[in-house]
């Protein structure tokens, strides 16, 4: 017999960043009786194959970095020192899975009712979820959230993609690749050569132009691709596959590219990992069967406060497309809880979308929030804007030879007679943690004038932020 069907006041399908972040603030914080549901392990993508086991990665491949330069300091360290993927995978995971656990509780603490299964809607108010056992639960709701997330897209047109893997598969893998190859220009291709590279694999990054992270300003593209090529990693620019073969004997990959150069081959792949960008989960949704409308990339279309075109159903993160970061997610998740569920203060609340900081982890990090050059010269004009910028060698480096110093750059721009603060562009050790204050400061509007009047903390990188002619 199916279960009776059960009623709330708000259904949250997807246990991701911005589902689990809008539940919990609905049902801890006003008491709405809140189902949250997830077909997958519990956190979604941060926290099972994304920013969180990321993360934890480049903090290793930082530690490779460091024992390589520590020579320079004096230390008489293995220069190749041996690391141990099995080990580090199984702690990894390890650690995954205790914030699984951390989360199921999360949601017992806030009272948000968890049901494991895969949903569908079937109305306006209404959806099933299919449950591990294979029975269905007819949910009905007041009001529904759909934060299902995305999931990388992979090439069709290319005869053997399915030999490579994507950033899902990244965390699979058991064993350390002698050879890698990545294809892809954005976050995710550039994070991962960056780690395999520095932490001893063959590193091969195959892009479509002849520079990465295309979308940030002209100098960090720069910059970043000059670096990586002078850390050993292979750049094959200007690049497309024709076709991936699979040696069934060792397993080992041949990648068919053509470049600038004419047709190649690259041979004796351990692994290789797509990283083309992400599609937007909602294949099995049943957006059809409440009429929710998408956009041509199939994301959901939902406003400025989450709304979609159907009255109490509203839709956020990675699936909406707009801004694919963890925080964006939780943030809009939680002023959509307030606006719904909260007290008459919030009834206007929804997330700013301008200014978003965004940092993405190569080697070295990179920092960004606000407009590039090009856009700030094509809002404003160029007589509206002025650019501030600075590259030096950061103190950490002075005791090393000059092939072994990485670049730092900083990037200023400003608009108008009183020169506020529309970008910021950085680049080097240490952007990651730097770039949330400046973030403050951007965000309250501040001018130049305004960072010019902190005073520097030396010998640090960032004061060349506050001291820029
Ligand atoms: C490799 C990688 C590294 C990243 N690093 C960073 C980083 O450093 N910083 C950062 O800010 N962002 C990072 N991101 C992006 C970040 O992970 C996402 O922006 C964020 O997870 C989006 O949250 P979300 O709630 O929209 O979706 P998700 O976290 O993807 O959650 C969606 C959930 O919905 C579930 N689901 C889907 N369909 C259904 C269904 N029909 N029924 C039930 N459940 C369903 C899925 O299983 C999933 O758990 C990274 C992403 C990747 C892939
Ligand atoms: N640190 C962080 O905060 C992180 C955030 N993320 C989030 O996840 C999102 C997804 O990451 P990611 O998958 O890297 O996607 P991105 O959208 O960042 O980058 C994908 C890039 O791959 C290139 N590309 C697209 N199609 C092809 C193709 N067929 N062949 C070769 N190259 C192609 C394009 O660059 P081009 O046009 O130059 O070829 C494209 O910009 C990010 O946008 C980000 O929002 C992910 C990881 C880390
Ligand atoms: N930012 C610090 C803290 C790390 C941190 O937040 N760790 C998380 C795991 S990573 S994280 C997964 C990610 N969390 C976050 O991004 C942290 C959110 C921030 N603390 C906040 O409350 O806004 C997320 O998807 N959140 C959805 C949600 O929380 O609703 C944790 O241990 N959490 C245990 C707990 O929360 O009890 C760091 O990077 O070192």
């Amino acid at each position: 017999m199916a279960p009776v069907p059960k009623e709330c006041d708000y259904l949250v399908i997807g246990g991701g960043s911005g589902g689990l972040a809008s539940a919990r603030r609905a049902s801890g914080y006003y008491g709405a009786k809140t189902i949250a549901v997830e077909s997958n392990r519990l956190g979604g993508t941060c926290v099972n194959v994304g920013c969180v086991p990321k993360k934890v990665t480049f903090n290793a491949a930082s530690i490779a970095q460091s024992i390589h330069e520590a020579k320079a300091y004096g230390f008489s360290v293995q220069q190749t020192a041996l690391f141990d993927w099995p080990y580090f995978k199984k702690k990894r995971d390890a650690y995954v899975k205790r914030l699984n656990g951390i989360y199921e509780k999360n949601l017992v603490n806030d009272k948000v009712e968890y049901i494991h299964g895969r949903a569908h809607l079937t109305g306006k108010h209404e959806a099933e979820v299919v449950l591990d056992d294979g029975t269905k639960q007819t949910i009905k709701a007041k009001k529904i959230l759909l934060a299902v997330g995305g999931h990388p897209t992979i090439p069709q047109d290319i005869p053997g993609a399915e030999y490579g893997t994507n950033s899902d598969g990244f965390f699979d893998i058991e064993k350390q690749p002698k050879k890698v190859a990545l294809v892809g220009a954005g976050y995710i291709a550039v994070e991962f050569a960056g780690m395999f590279n520095a932490l001893g694999t063959e590193t091969h990054l195959f892009i479509r132009h002849d520079k990465f992270l295309r979308s940030f300003d002209p100098m960090v593209q720069e910059a970043i691709t000059n670096e990586y090529e002078r850390l050993g990693v292979h750049l094959h620019k200007n690049s497309s596959q024709s076709k991936v073969e699979k040696d069934e004997k060792t397993g080992k990959l041949t990648i068919h590219y053509k470049d600038a150069n004419g047709e190649g081959k690259l041979e004796g792949v351990d692994n290789l990992i797509w990283a083309i960008g992400r599609s937007p989960e909602v294949e099995d949704l049943g957006l059809e069967k409440a009429g929710v409308k998408q956009n041509e990339k199939g994301q959901i279309i939902a406003d400025e406060y989450q709304n979609t075109n159907i009255e109490n159903i509203y839709s956020l993160g990675d699936v909406v497309g707009k801004v694919e970061l963890t925080p964006v997610a939780i943030a809009a998740g939680r002023k959509l809880s307030d606006r719904l569920f909260g007290p008459a203060k919030f009834k206007a609340s929804k997330l700013d979308y301008n200014l978003i900081p965004s940092v993405v982890f190569a080697h070295p990090e990179v920092g960004s929030i606000g407009l590039t050059e090009p856009e700030a010269i094509e809002k404003y004009g160029k007589e509206n804007i002025k650019v501030y910028n600075t590259s030096f060698t950061a103190m950490y480096y002075a005791m090393m030879e000059p092939d072994e110093k990485g670049p730092t750059k900083y990037k200023l721009i400003c608009q108008g007679p009183n020169e506020k603060v529309v970008g910021l562009h950085i680049l080097g050790l240490g952007s990651g943690e730097m770039l949330q204050g400046f973030g403050v400061a951007i965000k309250m509007g501040a001018t130049k004038a305004d960072f010019d009047s902190c005073v520097a903390i030396h010998p640090t990188s960032a004061e060349e932020l506050v001291t820029l002619k």
